[in-house]
């Protein structure tokens, strides 16, 4: 038995979908994922998403390159922060505008970096959301135990506020210090919930265990079955049923069979239905307010696994917005 369609609670009539593309890879090393929103676009979202109902607004892609940070040498071992942050905040400020306008923000990343911004946008306009946070990796590094320094690896230690900005340096020759901009965001780590993880640093593990945060890797997953976690997921974070969701979908967290083209896979992932499930669940409760589909890397592996990873995207966000199989 399927439910009756539902009706979102924080959106306003007539559904309106606003595409953020983020076409942005300063947040790790491989060139290419800055083409992941082209390709998605390209693929005829937008026009999928009217099909589902949608009042569609794209204006164009983000312009990140009037944003640039010439000298950005590493700050401890974080790479491309000032970068990084100037974008980011870019992101939460049109983000922010959309869901404070009563629409739904879809950011089409881009590394996942630019999380930081959604997840502030987010939470300028529905302060008590919660984030479900889709991927085989944690993203909670700090600058401390970051092992790579790539900043998409370490987006919630931001947004968490397990990173004190000024021990970034308070100001560098005069310039404050990059990441300011965020220290008045905060997510309760305990509104934050994982799905789909299995390639957690060790420094993350003793995160997500002192922080007691909610986190179902890909054991749970089998364990339990994709139906059940996600219903203990949002048992966690969201209990009463009655907040806002964002959802941070990292397509890594699928199987690299079902995704192959992003920049750090990892085996043993999320089939195509689990994937999908997720979205559709979300979208089933009426509490989605943003979601944002990252990593997608057209550059990588041959034609047709880019072909498949982009449809597989473009499919993950119909299903979060409202596509039903029956
Ligand atoms: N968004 C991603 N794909 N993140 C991968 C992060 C990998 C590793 N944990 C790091 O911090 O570098
Ligand atoms: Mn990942
Ligand atoms: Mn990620």
């Amino acid at each position: 038995m399927s439910s009756a369609p539902s009706k979102p609670l924080f959106l306003t009539e007539p559904k309106t979908v606003a595409i953020v593309g983020c076409p942005f890879s300063g947040g790790q090393p491989r060139p290419g994922v800055d083409r992941g929103p082209i390709h998605l676009v390209d693929a005829g979202l937008c026009d999928q998403l009217k099909e589902l109902g949608w009042e569609v607004k794209f204006d164009d892609h983000h312009q990140f390159e009037d944003i640039s940070a010439a000298s950005d040498p590493p700050l401890g071992k974080l790479k491309n922060p000032r970068l990084v942050s100037k974008v980011t905040e870019a992101v939460a400020k049109t983000v922010g505008a959309h869901a404070r306008d009563g629409q739904l923000p879809l950011t089409l990343g881009g590394d996942h970096s630019l999380a930081m911004g959604t997840i502030a946008g987010t939470l300028s306009a529905h302060p008590d959301a919660c984030v479900i946070w889709v991927d085989a990796h944690a993203d909670i590094n700090t600058p401390e135990t970051t092992g790579s320094g790539n900043i998409h690896g370490m987006p919630l230690s931001f947004i968490c506020s397990l990173v004190d900005s000024s021990s970034l340096g308070g100001t560098i020759n005069g310039e404050p210090t990059p990441f300011a901009w965020l220290d008045k965001v905060h997510l309760e780590p305990g509104r934050l919930a994982y799905i789909g993880l299995r390639d957690v640093d060790a420094g993350e593990k003793e995160i997500l265990r002192k922080h007691k945060i909610p986190a179902f890797s890909m054991h749970e997953v089998d364990r339990y079955g994709i139906g059940q976690i996600v219903e203990m997921a949002l048992d966690r974070i969201n209990p009463g049923r009655d907040k806002p969701v964002h959802l941070s979908f990292d397509v890594d967290a699928l199987d690299p069979t079902v995704a192959p083209s992003t920049g750090t896979p990892v085996r043993g992932g999320l089939t195509f239905r689990e994937g999908h499930y997720i979205c559709e669940r979300l979208w089933e409760t009426g509490l989605l307010v943003a979601v944002d589909i990252m990593e997608v890397n057209p550059s990588l592996e041959d034609e047709a696994s880019v072909e498949q990873t982009v449809a597989v995207g473009c499919s993950l966000v119909r299903a979060a917005l409202g596509e039903t199989l029956l």
